[in-house]
């Protein structure tokens, strides 16, 4: 296994993107989602990296890259079209250890990006190790057709019961068991059809009363 698989909070902590083409863009719209605080280093941006820069999202410093660029970064992207510039971003990464991904050289970087199928809070990434990013695409586009927005409200639904039920109840064996429970029944496709009804029934058999889909319900039941 060359790549070791993780969900990174980068919430607040600054990420340099050198390079501001269209590899580059793609990198900062899924960080600005992930509400990074980014620097795109380049002498000229993609339109929608301008867009960024100009309501003051990102931030662009307009010029080639230059040594300190990446003074506290966490992370680095190598994205210019120029490999040179992309092996010297490379080098000041390793050398301040900071994790890069140099996007033109997965051998040269620490990490790469998969391809990302989302909905809500569920996500299923998708990685070649670089063999094949066409591919991992693929993968994420015929997933879609399985995994739809019914998945969203069933994280959504899970994490509800699942704040509640671990400050409410006690022992890691019997959330281990309930949860395995809950996980087993087929709430996606409940949810999907509307069958709120029966949820409601797994989660009072489950959980008690207190647990309920619609929040009135689960007020006026919970004494707490
Ligand atoms: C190693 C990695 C490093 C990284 O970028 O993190 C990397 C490297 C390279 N990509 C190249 C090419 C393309 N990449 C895409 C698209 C994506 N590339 C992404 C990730 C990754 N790309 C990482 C590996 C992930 C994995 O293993 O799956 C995705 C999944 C996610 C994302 O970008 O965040 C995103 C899909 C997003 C989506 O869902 O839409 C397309 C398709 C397109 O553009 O339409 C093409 C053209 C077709 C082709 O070549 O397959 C080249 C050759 C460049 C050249 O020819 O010069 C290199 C360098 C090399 O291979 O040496
Ligand atoms: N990893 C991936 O997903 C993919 C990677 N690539 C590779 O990524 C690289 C970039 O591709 P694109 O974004 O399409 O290129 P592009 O040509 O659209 O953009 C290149 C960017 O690099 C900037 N740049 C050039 N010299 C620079 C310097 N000295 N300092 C800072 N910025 C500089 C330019 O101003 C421009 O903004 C290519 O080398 C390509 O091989 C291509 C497709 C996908």
């Amino acid at each position: 296994m060359r790549f070791y698989p993780i969900s990174l909070d980068v919430k607040g902590k600054r990420v340099v993107i050198v390079g501001g083409g269209s590899v580059a863009a793609r990198k900062a719209d899924r960080l600005v989602q992930a509400g990074a605080r980014i620097t795109v280093v380049a002498p000229k941006v993609a339109k929608s990296l301008a867009d960024l820069a100009d309501k003051g999202i990102i931030c662009h410093v307009c010029r080639p890259f230059g040594p300190g660029d990446l003074a506290g970064a966490r992370l680095a992207f190598a994205a210019t079209d120029d490999r040179e510039v992309n092996r010297a971003v490379a080098e000041e990464a390793r050398r301040t250890g900071i994790f890069v991904d140099v996007t033109d050289a997965p051998a040269e970087s620490d990490f790469a990006t998969p391809a990302v199928l989302q909905q809500g809070e569920l996500q299923i990434t998708v990685s070649t190790a670089g063999a094949s990013p066409a591919l991992s695409r693929r993968i994420v586009e015929q997933l879609q057709a399985e995994f739809g927005p019914e998945y969203a409200e069933t994280v959504d639904l899970f994490r509800a019961v699942r704040e509640k039920t671990l400050t409410v109840t006690g022992g890691a064996a019997y959330n281990k068991r309930v949860f395995a429970d809950l996980a087993s029944r087929d709430l996606p496709a409940l949810i999907k059809n509307g069958r709120k009804d029966e949820i409601e029934q797994i989660l009072l058999k489950l959980f008690g009363t207190g647990f309920s889909l619609d929040p009135e319900r689960a007020e006026k039941k919970d004494p707490s």
